[in-house]
């Protein structure tokens, strides 16, 4: 194990009063050796570099923690992908119980590699579009927080993620700059049942970059309409 990498996440996630134990350390080492081996025969991550996928996908991912009440809670990653954030999230926050969704298969076999590699409990992948997903009875407005990184601008996000998030609980959506965004997702909000609660510009460790934390509270339940049907929030994003 390289210490540069380890020092790298250690001291990262302490930016986001983020304090990783050993084990934990272990787990995300072995979770960066999974992703970067599978990456060789699917199409997972374009970053390879062991600094920058515990910078930009670890590090990235754990900072949303400080965000997340300090109990079990019950979260929901809509396009996961490789597990961002949803599965850094679980090994710092060892009491969460997470799901996994994403649309595209093979990302789920992959995760489910991961889950059984790691021996990690109360998380599970799940091979589906949020649209359908959304729509089942044992999802609906089921989890306290809903969580989204790289999927979609900010409303269709909405449309996708809200139908999970129980009233009084969160959605947050990761961005770069969102007030574009922001600026065209006040219908959304209103037709969805969802309030900004804050967004917050942070800095990524050891780079430039700032990110868009934005914190949306679920006030009120979402109609049985939405999501639409599979493809539309994209076509016609509710503006
Ligand atoms: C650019 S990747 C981002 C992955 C990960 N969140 C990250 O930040 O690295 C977007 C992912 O969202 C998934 N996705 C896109 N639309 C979706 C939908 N409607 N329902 C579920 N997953 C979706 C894609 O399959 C893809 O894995």
């Amino acid at each position: 194990m390289s210490n540069g990498i380890v020092d790298m996440l250690i001291a990262g996630s302490k930016e986001y009063s983020v304090l990783l134990t050993d084990s934990q350390i272990g787990e995300l080492i072995k979770y960066k050796d999974i992703l970067k081996e599978w990456n060789q025969k699917i199409n997972l991550t374009a970053i390879e570099d062991d600094k920058e996928i515990i910078i930009k996908h670890f590090i990235d991912s754990l900072s949303i923690i400080p965000y997340l009440e300090n109990k079990e809670i019950k979260l929901i990653d809509v396009g996961t992908g490789g597990g961002f954030p949803g599965i850094p999230i679980k090994i710092a926050f060892d009491k969460i119980n997470v799901t996994l969704l994403d649309s595209l298969d093979k990302r789920i076999k992959f995760l489910n590699n991961v889950i059984s590699e790691l021996k990690l409990q109360d998380i599970r992948a799940c091979h589906g579009r949020a649209e359908d997903f959304g729509m089942m009875e044992e999802n609906r407005e089921k989890y306290d927080v809903a969580t989204a990184r790289a999927v979609a601008n900010l409303p269709v996000l909405l449309e996708y993620c809200l139908p999970f998030v129980k009233v009084g609980g969160i959605f947050i959506a990761m961005k770069g700059n969102s007030t574009e965004e922001v600026d065209a997702s006040n219908k959304a909000l209103d037709v969805l049942g969802g309030k900004i609660e804050k967004i917050e510009n942070i800095n990524l460790p050891f780079t430039d970059a700032v990110r868009n934390i934005v914190i949306v509270k679920k006030i009120k339940s979402t109609p049985k309409k939405y999501p639409r049907k599979a493809g539309k929030p994209t076509k016609e994003p509710i503006l």
